[in-house]
C-alpha cells in the first residue's frame, strides 16, 4: 500500500459511477427503483439518533463498516456485516455507516442490508451519489440516510439530490473538506454537516481540517467530524473544541473486536 495514490481518485470513482448507473438502470429501470423505494420500510431516523446523543452530552458516533479503501487497501475483506453491526450497537454507536461501493471499497448493497437487519441502528449508505437513481436505490435497500459529497457535485446537483432524498424520507449528510464547500453545503437546510479530514484527492488526513472549519459551522448544525480518528487522544482533542459527532471506520475495522474498540475509543 505504499504506492502513491492516483492524482485524483475522486474523478476516477465518479467516472466509474456514471458507467455503473447506466448498467444498473438498464437492469432495473428508474421507475421500478422509485417504486421499490416507495415501498421500503420506514426509516429509523438517522439525524435524530445523532442529535439525541449529542444533546445528552455523549459522543454521537457513526461506526462504519468498511472492508477496504483506495487509501488503505484491505482492512478486513472477509468481515461479517451482521456481527460487526451488532457489535457496534453493543459498543454504543448512535448510527451505522456502510460502504456500498464495490469497485473501490469492496462493499455492496447486501452488506448494508445484512448490517441493518442485524441491529436497530439507523444506517447511512456510504457511496458516491451523483444521480437520482442512486437515491431511490438507497431507499430501496433500506438505507436511512445518504452521504452527498460536495466535492463531486455541482450546486444544482446538491440541491436536486438533497431534495429528492428528503422527499424519499432519507436524512442527508453533506460532506465538505474546505471553506468553499462548507459555504455551498450551508446554503442547503438540514441538521448535519460532515467535515472530512481526509482529502479525497490526495488522501492526506489532518484533524486540523475540522478544527479550522469549526468556527464557521453555525450552532444549529451538528458537525460530524469524519476520517482519521484513530486514538483516544484524537477524540479528546476534537471534543475539547466542542465536536460532538464522529464518523469512524478504519480504527474499528482493524481491531480484533470492532465493538469493543468503539467502547475503548469513546468510553
Ligand atoms: O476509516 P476512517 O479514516 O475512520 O474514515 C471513515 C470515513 O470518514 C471515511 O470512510 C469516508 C469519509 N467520507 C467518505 C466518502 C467516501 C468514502 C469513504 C469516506
Amino acid at each position: 500500500m505504499s504506492l502513491p495514490p492516483p492524482p485524483d481518485i475522486l474523478k476516477k470513482v465518479v467516472r466509474r459511477k456514471v458507467e455503473e448507473i447506466a448498467e444498473r438502470s438498464a437492469r432495473v429501470s428508474l421507475a421500478e427503483m422509485a417504486r421499490r423505494a416507495a415501498s421500503a420500510p420506514a426509516p429509523r431516523g438517522f439525524a435524530n439518533a445523532l442529535l439525541a446523543k449529542a444533546q445528552a452530552g455523549v459522543p454521537a458516533v457513526i461506526a462504519e463498516f468498511k472492508r477496504a479503501s483506495p487509501s488503505k487497501g484491505l482492512l478486513r475483506p472477509e468481515a461479517d456485516p451482521a456481527a460487526i453491526a451488532a457489535g457496534y450497537q453493543r459498543g454504543g454507536a448512535a448510527c451505522l455507516s456502510v460502504l456500498t461501493d464495490r469497485d473501490f471499497f469492496r462493499g455492496s448493497e447486501t452488506d448494508l442490508q445484512v448490517a441493518r437487519a442485524a441491529c436497530a441502528l439507523p444506517v447511512i449508505r456510504k457511496d458516491f451519489i451523483i444521480d437520482p437513481y442512486q437515491v431511490y436505490e438507497a431507499r430501496a435497500i433500506g438505507a436511512d440516510a445518504i452521504l452527498l459529497i460536495a466535492a463531486c457535485l455541482t450546486d444544482e446537483q446538491l440541491r436536486e439530490l438533497d431534495g429528492l432524498a428528503k422527499q424519499s424520507g432519507l436524512d442527508v449528510l453533506i460532506e465538505v473538506h474546505d471553506g468553499a464547500e462548507l459555504e455551498r453545503a450551508l446554503s442547503i437546510p438540514g441538521p448535519l454537516i460532515g467535515i472530512n479530514n481526509r482529502d479525497l484527492r490526495s488522501f492526506e488526513v489532518r484533524l486540523d481540517t475540522t478544527l479550522s472549519l469549526l468556527p464557521r459551522v453555525p450552532p444549529d448544525r451538528l458537525l460530524v467530524t469524519e476520517s482519521g480518528i484513530l486514538e483516544r487522544g484524537d477524540v479528546a482533542r476534537l471534543t475539547a473544541h466542542g465536536v460532538r459527532a464522529f464518523l469512524v471506520g478504519e480504527a474499528l475495522m482493524r481491531a480484533p473486536d470492532p465493538g469493543q474498540a468503539l467502547r475503548d475509543l469513546f468510553g
